[in-house]
């Protein structure tokens, strides 16, 4: 398929992972000569060459309500007041009506991603809904593109197909896929963009061409034409109406479409206060209008009309006048064949169980192994860190700049009798610098996450374990790297005994501190938002800091506190550090600097401060055992969380 009036040298394109992990086409991309938009909207209407294979589906839905709790003291609201409906294949179908009807609701219920208050029941092919098996056939894509802005459109559909088809497909046959879907919705030429700066037209029809890769028989699609200027909304529909004839269910909620974009849809269902004000063809809208008694005036948009009457604007009796009309969705009698459309016994019929199996979900709820889900999420999030390189750069940088900070202001405090003391809130200052700022970072960088890993994941791109170990990997070599650097820096300007193992060992406590703070932040990113993490990340640590036995000495703890200093992480690294540093016989230390040194004598300091050097091991458990506890709890919590958003 090539772009109406654009000349393409399609050479083949083969999409390799080149060694620096990039995901990149093996061939240039040629530019697009004459590409017009009208070409293009041309080009839109022929269609993939990928048609589905399945069966067209049919889907029914009946007395759908949907009810939310606003609150304590709120009480219930009911979005959905028993709408019934029939969206019908190979229509292009919209829903409308005026902000808060509950189109978006409808389509999160039809879709499936609306759970919590949902009643009524949703019928495929005349059998009852069987979400795995749904989930399989179909796509929702919302209303905000959920892109991977720092990769290119390219990479973006090269890793969606990775995740999406069968791992036995080759690069070749994947990348014909990827240039059959790209050419189809006139982003061939827009490859090597990166997400974040396509425009907005662009973004949406990526966002379709992601879903597109294995070839959905139905999609939903939330407000496709919000935000775009009307040439992209005509390209969009008419992308989605291609599609749709092509032996797809595609359902769409529109605002307000303009006359010749309304007509571009099949079906349309109105939807006024969480009832149904129409349901039929397009073109019946003006007979069905007239036929009520409040007929659409000469020279008005059907589309405005109807947004109008639903809003109230000509009384509220004329909504309760459609509701009646449309018997809340249940009338078929505005579709073109109504006498036709078959029952629910004859879709049966037409469509045997035997017919199902092709159908039959094997396996797990996604289209690829775990390994290889694990392996192209990997892949894709070194390939995010390296293009997000501020990010990195900055991390290391800081621990850099931090590290020489510290080292300079406790220059070689570490080997002086006098300045033992010194050297204590050096160490304390260190926790407070591995605490920090991976807490924040994940805290300010997580909840933006949450919006792909919500569409992917529900869309069946992978799994949530898959995700969780991939983002834990991704991220442990820029943390190793960072904190060892630190460590070498810090340890050597402060002067801290030349021994291996006594680095190895202040390592070791630096780099669990940084995991479990990143774990800890990792639970705040995923349940809270930003503003509130923020001010949750930093208020959790107070009580840490305060139980940490520096300051107030674990000696010196009430005893009703003292359970506080088991909870606090920086209790064992404080006292590793001190293992680390004044533990495994440290002689006695050098007293140049002073005519006398209180803490000469390492045992007088553990002594003070109430640290025995021996718990190193028992330091290094606690933390190994905070780090998986917090991890399992942050894994716990974002399945919580991203089953509670629905
Ligand atoms: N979780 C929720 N809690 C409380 N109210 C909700 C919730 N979800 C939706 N609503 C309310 O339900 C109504 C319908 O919302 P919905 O988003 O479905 O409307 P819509 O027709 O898609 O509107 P718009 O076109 O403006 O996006 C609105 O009044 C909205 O405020």
């Amino acid at each position: 398929m090539m772009l109406a009036g654009a000349e393409i040298d399609k050479t083949s394109v083969a999409y390799t992972s080149g060694s620096s992990g990039n995901v990149e086409p093996s061939v240039a991309i040629p530019a697009v000569q004459g590409s017009s938009k009208e070409a293009q909207v041309e080009a839109l209407a022929q269609g993939l060459a990928m048609a589905p294979k399945l069966e067209p589906v049919d889907i029914q839905f009946s007395n759908i309500t949907c009810t939310v709790n606003l609150g304590f003291t709120k009480g219930t609201k009911q979005i959905l007041h028993g709408v019934n409906g029939r969206l019908r294949p190979r229509q292009l179908i919209a829903i409308m009506g005026p902000s808060g009807a509950g189109k978006s609701t409808l389509l999160d219920v039809l879709s499936g991603y609306r759970i919590t208050g949902v009643g009524g029941a949703v019928f495929i092919n005349g059998r009852g809904r069987i979400m795995k098996r749904f989930k399989k056939m179909s796509c929702y894509i919302q209303q905000d593109d959920r892109l991977q802005g720092l990769l290119t459109v390219g990479e973006n559909m090269t890793l969606a197909a990775d995740l999406k088809l069968p791992t036995k497909l080759d690069k070749y046959e994947k990348g014909e896929v990827i240039e059959d879907i790209l050419t189809n919705l006139g982003l061939y030429e827009h490859m090597n963009t990166r997400g974040a700066q396509l425009s907005g037209g662009q973004r949406k029809r990526l966002s379709i061409a992601l879903e597109l890769i294995n070839n959905p028989l139905v999609m939903f699609l939330d407000e496709p034409t919000t935000g775009l200027d009307s040439s992209s909304c005509t390209q969009v529909v008419q992308l989605c109406r291609s599609l749709a004839h092509q032996g797809r269910t595609i359902v769409c909620t529109v605002h307000q479409p303009s006359a010749s974009l309304f007509a571009l849809f099949d079906q349309v269902y109105v939807l006024a206060a969480g009832q149904c004000m129409y349901q039929g063809t397009t073109k019946n809208l003006v007979p069905y209008l007239e036929q009520s008694g409040i007929p659409c005036p000469i020279y008005h948009n059907p589309a405005d009309y109807i947004i109008e009457l639903s809003c109230g604007e000509y009384g509220h009796d004329k909504i309760e006048l459609m509701s009646n009309k449309s018997e809340n969705g249940r009338s078929l009698e505005w579709f073109d064949d109504s006498s036709s459309i078959l029952s629910m016994e004859a879709l049966r019929k037409k469509y045997p169980l035997s017919v199902l199996r092709e159908t039959e979900p094997t396996g797990g709820d996604e289209e690829t192994s775990q390994s290889n889900q694990r392996s192209v999420l990997i892949k894709r999030g070194f390939l995010k860190a390296k293009r997000d390189s501020t990010m990195t750069h900055l991390r290391l940088i800081v621990n850099v700049l931090v590290g020489i900070m510290l080292g300079s202001l406790f220059i070689e405090a570490g080997n002086e009798g006098s300045r033992v003391l010194e050297n204590y809130n050096l160490l304390f200052a260190i926790l407070m610098h591995h605490m920090m700022s991976p807490m924040m970072l994940t805290i300010l960088t997580f909840p933006s996450e949450m919006s792909v890993l919500s569409k992917e994941h529900f869309n069946r791109w992978y799994s949530l374990g898959s995700y969780y170990i991939s983002i834990t990997l991704v991220d442990l070599p820029v943390s190793i790297v960072g904190c060892a650097i630190f460590s070498v820096i810090v340890y050597t300007m402060s002067a801290q005994p030349l021994d291996i193992v006594r680095f190895a060992m202040f390592f070791a406590i630096s780099l669990y501190t940084v995991l479990v703070a990143q774990s800890l932040g990792l639970m705040i990113g995923a349940v809270f938002s930003v503003v509130n993490g923020t001010f949750l990340g930093p208020t959790i640590s107070v009580p840490m800091m305060m139980f940490a036995g520096f300051g107030v000495t674990l000696r010196d703890l009430p005893n009703y506190l003292y359970w506080g200093s088991y909870i606090s992480y920086l209790r064992y690294g404080l006292e590793g550090f001190i293992g680390a540093i004044y533990g495994l016989g440290r002689p006695v230390l050098d007293c140049n600097k002073a005519l006398y040194c209180h803490y000469k004598h390492p045992r007088t300091f553990l002594n003070e401060v109430a640290m025995s050097p021996d718990m190193f091991w028992w330091d290094v458990l606690a933390l190994t055992a905070y780090v998986f506890v917090l991890r399992i709890a942050a894994f716990i919590l974002l399945k919580w969380k991203l089953n509670a958003v629905r």
